[in-house]
């Protein structure tokens, strides 16, 4: 089971008293390179790209289904192959809660909702808020209430195929250690709720890539590293930091490809996923 990487432009964090609600807002795109799940028997162990991890939301998922087929049913280990490494804000623990539920799902001809189980795996876990119902619906995505039942608007570009998104992976963030920092929450959400009514009334893709580098710059979220590089590639569509990870990304045509490319060290070639 494929799912897609997500990048959150910007968002506001939107703690309620049930995790299904619990959440953010805000919006970003989820991309061709992503996670893929596979299941296998064995003893509850989980692997990401042949290295035996500990990762709370696919356990949390696990320990869920787990009930639902019983216990004496239930040998499996799960293997997860990755385009990109966990903690660096592309939605890899995201990819990973929501393609096991599907998986587990669907193997186990359950009628449970994958959505919800992962999301709430998620949010329990603290390694995401908003990356689950945005990897469901793919494209780009404007979030506008937190948790689920999701309400999301999607930019449907006829162009979208002229873009690319590269990415540079530069090093990890812990989502944990912000969404739960009361003064970034401050920080961060004094200025979403302003951002995501902006960005409904000009939804372009443009607008989206200016109001997420304001955001990455003034909430200082991204490193001044960052923001230099991200100046440097100012002829292109856009470019900001991940949240929530020491990662850039870009949006840039064909023609600007190889430039784009020779700013970045480690450049990651993608395209916006529907
Ligand atoms: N080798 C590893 N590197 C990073 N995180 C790991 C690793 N092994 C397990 N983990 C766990 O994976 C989870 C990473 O969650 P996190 O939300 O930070 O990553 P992400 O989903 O890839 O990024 P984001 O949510 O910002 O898009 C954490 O619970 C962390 O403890
Ligand atoms: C930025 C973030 C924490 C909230 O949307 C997102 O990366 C997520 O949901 O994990």
């Amino acid at each position: 089971m494929y799912i897609p990487a997500h990048i959150t432009g910007f968002f506001k964090i939107v703690r309620k008293n049930e995790n299904l609600k619990t959440g953010s807002t805000g919006a970003g795109f989820s991309l061709d390179k992503g996670t893929h799940t596979e299941i296998k028997e064995g003893k509850g162990r989980v692997y990401f790209n042949g290295e035996e991890i500990d990762l709370c939301p696919a356990k949390d998922v696990l320990n869920h289904f787990k009930k639902v087929v019983g216990e004496e049913n239930f040998n499996i280990d799960v293997h997860y192959t990755s385009d990109f490494p966990l903690g660096c804000g592309m939605g890899t623990s995201g990819g990973c809660s929501l393609g096991l539920a599907h998986v587990l799902n669907n193997t186990f001809k359950c009628n449970e909702k994958p959505i919800e189980i992962a999301h709430i795996a998620e949010v329990k876990c603290n390694t995401g808020l908003g990356d689950v119902v945005a990897q469901e619906y793919g494209g780009i995505g404007i979030t506008t209430t937190p948790g689920l039942p999701a309400h999301v608007k999607k930019l449907n570009l006829d162009n979208i195929n002229d873009y690319y998104v590269v990415v540079d992976i530069i090093g990890n963030k812990n989502t944990d250690t912000i969404i739960n920092n009361p003064k970034w929450i401050e920080t961060i959400n004094i200025t979403a709720d302003a951002k995501l009514e902006k960005l409904l009334k000009k939804p372009t893709l443009e607008y989206l890539m200016e109001l997420s580098y304001d955001f990455a710059k003034n909430t200082g979220l991204a490193t001044d590293d960052i923001i230099e590089i991200c100046e440097d590639l100012k002829f292109t569509l856009g470019a900001s930091q991940a949240m929530l990870g020491n990662t850039i990304f870009c949006i840039c045509t064909e023609k600007e490809l190889d430039d784009v490319k020779s700013i970045l060290k480690n450049p990651i070639t993608c395209k916006i996923y529907e």
